[in-house]
This record gives structure tokens, C-alpha cells and sequence, in this order.
């Protein structure tokens, strides 16, 4: 089949939108998660199969600057929306629509594109990397203790309405984007979708709360949570489920935690998004009662490769000849000599000997620093041609913390 792609019109948005919502088995969101998404949908990037009358695909982009090593803010289609009818299935729709995006995204000048996948299986093919990992915690805040690190004592906490707080909290976010390669800066109207509080998104607990952390009167970290009471034969075990969390300081993120873990009535802390390397695992006094998981969260795609491998910095200096393999977007295929630090780098074609051997999608995967070129090696999809360039990429390429994606989109 060659689908029929059209733009999607603003007259357009909601069959468009319904189309998507039942690829994903046809629950209607929220009203508040559908105004949001109206509003933050960029309709010139918006895009549809369409089959004698009806929408069969739906795919979108949107424009965000994302962090990487280094402290760049780098521009990235965030890639959105992508449903294929359950009738249309299997057909190449989505192929096709893939390939509409890339070039697109190609045309606007964006080096990368990322995307979070409803399965981890779909992208791989389209030269997407999983590039940051989530992790989960369960913790058993009746037999963990929360440590105190200097400047703990000296924070206030207060609950405060998520709406009015709202300002405050995406203060505390911004500020932190630079420091942690993944985290997209909002652009305007993103820091309202913390705020979204579907009933069904409350996994049973209450509406959402907002607790600020507060020192000299600044606010420095904050904690948005659902308490989800319930009792047993013995007692409370109340869960608290945490949306999110940040703070600026030490202190500030111990004290979230400790009062977290001590509402009355609970006897666990439930997050679904933190990063691998998160400061609470430090926090606390017996991590196997944190009950951790860990899962793909960004999948990252370097569009104009040089491009973006000049964006980023190198934690050690490297000077390596990429052999690269591009089914997709031939255009990154062939030779490139990586030269960079900790300062900056250099990434042109050359006909130089190739030192390393590996396709895109690797690149994308390693592109963020959280994932080493030598575990991939270890798998076979990375290829050493000159004996130490593996070691010497992999270094480079790592970062000293971990990327993490903080929300979906
Ligand atoms: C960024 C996001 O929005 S993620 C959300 C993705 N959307 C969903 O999961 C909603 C439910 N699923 C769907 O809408 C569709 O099944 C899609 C979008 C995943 C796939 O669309 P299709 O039009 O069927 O894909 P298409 O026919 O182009 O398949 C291309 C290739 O991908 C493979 N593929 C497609 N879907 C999957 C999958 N879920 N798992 C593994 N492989 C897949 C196909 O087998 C095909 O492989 P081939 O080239 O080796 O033959």
C-alpha cells in the first residue's frame, strides 16, 4: 500500500486525534489531557495516513531542545502521535510515514530526533538507539531509613496547591535541565503536563499533592505525589505514589525523601521515573527493600550525524574514524572522523582507514552517555577495527551522569 499522507488542519485535530486514541484500544482521555495535547500539538508537523475518508495513521513532531553532554541544548523533532489503524496494520504505513518525518525533520535542520516507544521492538529499524533507561523503585519506607546529608535540617516543607506551585516547581526544573544530558527545556505550556491528574492516571490515590521545599524563603525542590490509602488485617500500609520530584541541593532532595517515606499511614514510595544513577539509592539505608527496575525510556536518532556528534562534548579526548552504516537515512552512511574533548569536537567525512565499525543506531544509543560502545561491542554491534579505538570511543562518549528522560510526550 502507498498511503495517502496528508497535514493535519486545525478543523482536523480531533478525528485525527480519536484515530491515534484508538490505536492505543479506544479509551477516551481526559478532557484536560486532550486540551492540553490540542494546545501543545504543532499542527505543521502533524501528519496522517489517509484511506476514502478516514484517518488509518497519525504521526507528529515536537520542537524541543534537548540537553546533552556537555550542557548543549541541541534541537530534536520529538517524535509523537504514531498509530496505524489495526485494520491498516502491517502494510507499511508506519514505514512510510517514517520516512515522510526523517526527511522532514532532515529539511528543518534538527540533527537528532527521540522518540519513547509503546514497544522497544518498532524503532530499532528506523536507526533509533535506546539511549536513556527509567528506573522504578518500590520502597519500603517501614524498614528504610532515609539518611540526612548537611543542609537537610535547615528546610521547610509546606504543601502548597499544584496549580499555584506550578511557576515555582518549573523554576526548580529549568534549572537543573543543563546538568543531566536527556531533559528536554520545556517550552511554553510543557509545564502544565506535570499537572495533569486523571483519575486513572492516580493509580487509585488521591488527587494530586504538591509539597515545596523551601530554605530563606527560595524554593528549592518540590514533590508531587498521589497517597493511595489502604489497610490491612495488621495495620495502614498506604502507598505514596510519586509523579515527580527535584530539588537543587543535597539537603533539599533528603528532606523530599524523608517526608515522603514518613506520612503517616504509609509503608512504601512508589516511582516509575528516576534516573539510573539517582542520589536515593545513596539515601538509603538498605537499597534491596528499594525493590529497583530498570527499563528503556528515550530511543535517540542522530538525523544529520555529523551534526549532532559536534553538538556534544567528550569526557576524554578522541580521535576515531567511524565506518557507519544508514539503511534509512543514507545520507549519514560512510567514513567520519570524530575528533573532540571535553571542549568540543570536529566530526567531517574522511576516506582515512576506519577505526570503529557500527550503524546509526548505536550512535544513538551511545550519543547521550549512557550507554558504552564497548557494551555494545560486547553484543557484536559494534565492530573494533584498530585495537584500542573501542576504549577510546567508549570513554569519550560516557558521561558522568546518567541521561534520563523526566516525562513522556
Ligand atoms: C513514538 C510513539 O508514538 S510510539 C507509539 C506507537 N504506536 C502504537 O504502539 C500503537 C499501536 N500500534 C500501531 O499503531 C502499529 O502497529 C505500529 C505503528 C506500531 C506499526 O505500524 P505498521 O504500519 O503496522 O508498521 P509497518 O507495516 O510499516 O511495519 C514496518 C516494519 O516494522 C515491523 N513492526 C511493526 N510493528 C511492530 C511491533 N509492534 N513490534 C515489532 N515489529 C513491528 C513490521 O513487522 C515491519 O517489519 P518488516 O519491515 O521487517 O516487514
Amino acid at each position: 500500500m502507498t498511503p495517502d499522507l496528508r497535514p493535519v488542519t486545525d478543523a482536523d485535530w480531533d478525528s485525527w486525534y480519536s484515530s491515534l486514541e484508538r490505536a492505543f484500544g479506544g479509551v477516551r482521555e481526559s478532557d484536560q489531557e486532550r486540551a492540553l495535547y490540542r494546545d501543545l500539538t504543532e499542527l505543521d508537523r502533524s501528519f496522517g495516513a489517509w484511506d476514502e475518508g478516514a484517518w488509518v495513521g497519525t504521526a507528529g513532531a515536537f520542537s524541543f531542545r534537548l540537553s546533552v553532554p556537555g550542557g548543549a541544548m541541541v534541537p530534536a523533532a520529538g517524535v509523537t502521535m504514531v498509530s496505524v489503524a489495526a485494520t491498516h496494520r502491517r502494510q507499511g504505513v508506519l514505514t512510510a510515514m517514517m520516512r515522510h518525518q526523517l526527511d522532514s525533520v532532515r529539511e528543518l535542520g534538527e540533527p537528532l530526533a527521540v522518540l519513547t516507544a509503546s514497544e522497544p521492538a518498532i524503532y530499532g529499524r528506523f536507526g533509533y538507539g535506546t539511549a536513556t533507561y527509567a528506573m522504578s523503585v518500590d520502597v519500603d519506607s517501614s524498614r528504610v531509613a532515609i539518611a540526612a546529608p548537611p543542609g537537610t535540617e535547615g528546610v521547610r516543607l509546606r504543601f502548597a496547591d499544584p496549580e499555584q506551585a506550578a511557576e515555582a516547581c518549573e523554576a526548580v526544573y529549568l534549572r537543573r535541565v543543563g546538568s543531566r544530558p536527556g531533559m528536554p527545556a520545556r517550552s511554553p505550556g510543557w509545564g502544565r503536563q506535570p499537572l495533569l491528574d486523571p483519575p486513572a492516571d492516580r493509580e487509585g490515590g488521591s488527587p494530586l499533592q504538591c509539597v515545596l521545599a523551601e530554605r530563606g524563603g527560595e524554593t528549592v525542590g518540590y514533590a508531587r505525589f498521589h497517597n493511595r490509602p489502604d489497610w490491612s488485617d495488621t495495620g495502614p500500609r498506604g502507598v505514596v505514589v510519586l509523579r515527580d520530584a527535584a530539588a537543587g541541593d543535597p539537603g533539599a532532595y533528603a528532606a523530599l525523601w524523608r517526608f515522603l517515606c514518613g506520612i503517616d499511614l504509609t509503608s512504601s514510595v512508589r516511582s516509575r521515573n528516576l534516573p539510573v544513577d539517582d542520589p536515593l539509592l545513596h539515601l538509603v539505608s538498605d537499597v534491596r527493600r528499594c525493590s529497583v527496575r530498570v527499563r528503556d525510556s528515550l530511543h535517540l536518532r542522530p538525523v544529520e550525524l555529523g551534526a549532532a556528534l559536534r553538538a556534544r562534548t567528550y569526557r576524554a579526548p578522541v580521535d576515531v574514524v567511524l565506518e557507519v552504516a544508514d539503511a534509512f537515512c543514507p545520507w549519514n552512511t560512510g567514513r567520519w572522523r570524530l575528533s573532540g574533548d571535553a571542549k568540543g569536537a570536529s566530526c567531517e567525512r574522511t576516506r582515512d582507514a576506519a577505526d570503529l565499525e557500527l550503524s546509526v543506531r548505536e550512535l544513538g544509543s551511545a550519543y547521550l552517555g549512557g550507554v558504552s560502545l564497548s557494551s555494545l561491542a560486547g553484543a557484536g554491534r559494534v565492530r573494533e577495527l584498530r585495537e584500542g579505538a573501542l576504549a577510546e570511543a567508549s570513554a569519550a562518549f560516557g558521561s558522568d551522569v546518567a541521561p534520563w528522560l523526566p516525562h513522556g510526550f
